[in-house]
């Protein structure tokens, strides 16, 4: 699974709990992205994302599930992203759930399908940030350490810097994109357009983006060719 998803630059990712229109949806799914991302932090149910599956698999790219509550465990997708959320100290968003879905599903888990994320959370004024209990007050410094926790210390296949609604301090990302040295560093936050897209994407292995696509479509589309024409810096 590490390899299906090593060469994803850009991905969309679709939140269930949120509407979005068939001709929109064909826009983003025929954008040229790499795959779409079926999450979100609140809201998210089986019918909605049963739901959003069926309409994504009209279009020929790969969708994937971020799991992130245990009723909404929806077979079916291509590829499984379990988030681990590193900078809390509520460790249910560590362990917790995820021992839960294990006792839950047992023999019925598909794990040659599933990668998991470790998350930092920078954005104290995002859901996910709320939910978890994420410390969001981190440095560059603090930051860079969670990356080696993931990266070195728990060998994750994913870093996720999560912005989520904001975007992101380039200087954190930058120090993060230093120390991370075999994860796939991917970033999500507060990319409203191609300009931003490209700075992130000289400095990350993935861009997510989300938000927008529900409320400026259009500017959601530039960011596909504008990750896609940036080359990444190397380190
Ligand atoms: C039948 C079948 C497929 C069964 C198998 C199911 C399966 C694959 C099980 C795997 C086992 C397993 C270990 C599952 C984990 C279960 C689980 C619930 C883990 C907790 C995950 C977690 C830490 C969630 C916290 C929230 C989070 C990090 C969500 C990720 C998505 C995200 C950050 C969205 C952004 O939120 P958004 O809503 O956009 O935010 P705004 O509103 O601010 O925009
Ligand atoms: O919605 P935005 O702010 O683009 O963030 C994307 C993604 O990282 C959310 O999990
Ligand atoms: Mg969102």
């Amino acid at each position: 699974m590490r390899q299906m998803i090593r060469p994803w630059r850009h991905v969309f990712k679709l939140d269930p709990d949120r509407v979005l229109g068939d001709k929109e949806l064909a826009a983003v799914c025929q954008s040229g992205t790499d795959a779409i991302i079926v999450g979100g932090s609140t809201g998210v149910t089986y019918e909605n994302t049963v739901s959003l599956l069926a309409r994504i698999r009209k279009y020929d790219l790969p969708c994937v599930l971020e799991i992130s509550d245990l009723e909404a465990a929806v077979p079916g997708f291509d590829l499984y992203m379990i988030p681990m959320v590193l900078n809390t100290d509520d460790t249910s968003w560590i362990l917790g759930h995820h021992r839960r879905a294990i006792e839950r599903f047992g023999s019925l888990i598909p794990w040659e399908l599933l990668l998991t994320e470790g998350y930092i959370v920078l954005n104290s004024d995002s859901s996910v940030a709320r939910l978890t209990g994420a410390d969001c007050s981190l440095d560059a410094a603090g930051a860079g350490a969670y990356a080696q926790i993931a990266d070195k210390l728990m060998n994750l296949p994913v870093v996720y810097l999560e912005y989520s609604g904001r975007y992101g301090d380039l200087e954190i990302v930058r120090e993060v994109r230093e120390v991370v040295e075999h994860s796939q560093l991917f970033y999500g936050g507060g990319i409203t357009g191609a300009e931003e897209a490209m700075h992130v994407a000289a400095l990350c292995d993935t861009v997510v983006v989300g938000n927008i696509i529900y409320s400026n479509v259009e500017e959601a589309l530039l960011t596909v060719q504008a990750v896609r024409d940036t080359p990444q810096i190397d380190w």
